[in-house]
């Protein structure tokens, strides 16, 4: 595997607290890498040590070869990061905002208007070049960050939760600039995320819990092994009995819900059968395919049986 971030037994301690517990991953070059937990998971924190600001307590940790405690300012060329926060000026335009952050690398003059003219017609934020920061929308300002977070041509651009707080629309126009960097400059993507639909075309997801890692795989390895395709039957008003008698006369498994009945990975045969048997008790049915969000629920569920 050609890793451009390889993470070896790195460990974070607060105090006596474990933040992050002996985790060891690699990303692959050109990439899409998620990385998913709960709330204090460790996510960010392991990020910020990638990123070089913040040290870990024990292990090893590489980006593009480059090692996070003693090269710290070449690793910052070469990675781009957008924050769950907005972290440019306010009361900036947007052009002074990126000729800031722009001079930090270097990139003056003639080469800053040009990658700025670049930047400001692939991810469309042409119009708002001249207005202050703050009177841009959110979508519009996550855009800007992007281009902030890349301005510098990194190879890997870290997202700590890139699209909280859009508009579904904003965060599919988002996204379309993500995949155009991964795809056209063979960007890596470093993404966390609670919105599971969007690591689902990810190479490689990741689970963290409680700062360890619970799970790993690509999106249908998760689903296969975590998830199952599940048949939903709405009995009509008060026969939900005779349904479920009939469930178990021919020994099929089913969870019991308030207004409906749940069967678990069903055979279509079975399924028709009871369909067709019991039509008069059945207000309506629905086939729900097993999803990534079944997966982490299901992998969480199981990491926390397995503590207690
Ligand atoms: N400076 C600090 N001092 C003490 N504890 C900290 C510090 N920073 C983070 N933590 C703790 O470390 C744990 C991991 O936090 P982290 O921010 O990495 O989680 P996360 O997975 O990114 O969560 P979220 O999804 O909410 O952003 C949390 O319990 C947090 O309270």
């Amino acid at each position: 595997m050609n890793s451009i971030i390889s993470v070896n037994n790195l460990t974070k301690k607060y105090n006596d607290t474990i933040v992050v517990d002996n985790i060891s991953f690699d990303v692959e070059k050109g990439a899409l890498f998620s990385f998913l937990g709960t709330n204090g998971a460790g996510k960010s924190t392991t990020i910020n040590i990638i990123c070089t600001v913040l040290n870990a307590s024990s292990g090893e940790t590489y980006v593009d070869g480059l090692n996070v405690k003693t090269e710290k300012n070449k690793i910052r060329r070469e990675i781009g990061i957008v924050y769950q926060q907005n972290v440019l000026d306010d009361l900036l335009t947007v052009s002074e905002n990126l000729k800031f952050r722009a001079s930090l690398y270097g990139i003056k003059g003639r080469k800053f208007d040009k990658r700025l003219d670049e930047l400001a017609n692939k991810l469309n934020f042409k119009k708002y070049l001249n207005q202050n920061f703050i009177t841009l929308s959110g979508g519009q300002k996550r855009r800007v960050e992007i281009a902030r977070a890349i301005f510098h041509n990194p190879k890997i651009l870290l997202l700590d939760e890139p699209t909280t707080g859009l508009d579904p629309k904003s965060r599919k126009r988002v996204w379309e600039i993500i995949w155009e960097l991964k795809k056209n400059l063979g960007m890596t993507i470093f993404l966390t995320t609670h919105y599971l639909e969007e690591a689902k075309n990810s190479d490689l997801i990741m689970v963290l819990n409680n700062g360890k890692i619970i799970a790993k795989g690509s999106s249908l390895e998760l689903k296969n092994q975590y998830s199952c395709d599940k048949f939903l039957i709405y009995p009509q008003n008060n026969v939900k009995d005779n349904l479920i008698n009939s469930l178990v006369k021919s020994n099929i498994k089913f969870e019991e819900f308030e207004d409906h009945v749940i069967i678990q990975n069903p055979s279509i045969d079975e399924v028709s059968k009871e369909l067709k048997k019991n039509s008069d008790l059945i207000d309506s049915f629905e086939f729900q395919k097993g999803s990534l969000d079944d997966a982490f629920l299901n992998i969480l569920k199981r990491s926390e049986e397995e503590l207690h």
